[in-house]
């Protein structure tokens, strides 16, 4: 039966339990750290690696299997330390399905740091602002999200399931937790940045790697979106596959184009520099959150 399972997640480009297993086992060889948070730094997000002590690093080509970042913006580390007073293991840049990855593959770095402890992930990303309210450099707490790949058969958990990983059906209605999300409201208020514009809203992936039309972002605005980015949605569906609390933050770095014949374009050197610009507030957030976050023990 096994055999079954992994040759269907060899087709459609996933890792079975047993290679992901390996590499787990591989890096915990390496590395003395033990982390219970894991951290996904966004696109211009990456700084947040500053922060983190006593870090023991890997680079992802040094993983055998681990996909390799390709985009800028993204620089392709693991970094293990300590942060707010708990070790975590952050990964200094992600990979997209746009870059050629199976939604799979995209995913797979959240298994892994399943298989090393890792019970809750944070996860960051640069997004385009849909909501009109939204203002480049504000941040939105994810309440929810819309998987949009998902709707056309691109889901991270297509294909045979392997219930050491979690069900077949899992739900994904609670992913973004209250408790976490409730977390960053108490937090960003003690830090004084409730002025500083952080809302709580609605993400929504899109395939990428092409901008939206202007009729896609209206169709968007529409149905509820409040920002737009092409990530997180597969690592979130993975790590609440598996169990893991989530915690998402996007940071507004740009507004998307809503006028026909606009002169404005969406571009990501717009996208980097305004995570230059915001990206200390985001950190101080998710250090600070650390700090005095509970962590549950495991079940
Ligand atoms: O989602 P992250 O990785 O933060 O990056 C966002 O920014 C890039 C576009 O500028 C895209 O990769 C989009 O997904
Ligand atoms: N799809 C999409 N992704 C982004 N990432 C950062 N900005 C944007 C945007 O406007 N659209």
């Amino acid at each position: 039966m096994m055999e079954i399972a992994n040759a269907a997640n060899g087709e459609n480009g996933g890792t079975s339990y047993e290679e992901a297993k390996k590499l787990a086992d591989d890096i915990m060889a390496r590395i003395k750290c033990r982390p219970v948070v894991g951290i996904i730094c966004g696109s211009g997000l990456g700084e947040l690696a500053n922060m983190v002590t006593d870090t023991e690093i890997m680079g992802y080509e040094e993983i055998p299997g681990f996909p390799v970042s390709t985009v800028p913006g993204h620089a392709g580390k693991l970094v293990f330390g300590q942060l707010g007073g708990k070790p975590v293991v952050l990964m200094k840049g992600r990979v997209h399905f746009y870059e050629g990855f199976t939604m799979q593959k995209t995913a797979l770095p959240i298994r892994i740091m399943k298989l090393l402890g890792v019970q809750i992930l944070i996860v960051t990303n640069a997004a385009g602002g849909i909501n009109q309210e939204y203002e480049i450099g504000d941040l939105m707490i994810i309440k929810d999200h819309i998987n949009m790949p998902g709707f056309a058969g691109m889901n991270p958990l297509h294909g045979q399931n392997d219930e050491r990983f979690g069900p077949r059906f899992p739900a994904i209605s609670k992913a973004y937790t209250k408790r976490l999300r409730d977390h960053a409201k108490t937090t960003a208020k003690s830090l004084g940045f409730e002025g500083f514009r952080i809302h709580e809203g609605v993400y929504c992936m899109l395939a990428g790697p092409s901008f939206e039309t202007v009729t896609e972002c209206k169709f968007l605005n529409m149905i509820g979106v409040d920002v737009t980015g092409m990530s997180t949605c597969p690592e979130v569906v993975v790590a609440a596959h598996c169990g893991m609390e989530v915690f998402g933050m996007s940071l507004v770095t740009n507004k998307v184009v809503m006028q026909y014949d606009s002169e404005q374009v969406a571009n990501h050197e717009e996208v980097l520099e305004t995570g230059a610009l915001r990206s200390k507030d985001l950190q101080k957030l998710v250090a600070a959150m650390l700090t005095t976050l509970e962590i549950k023990s495991q079940p």
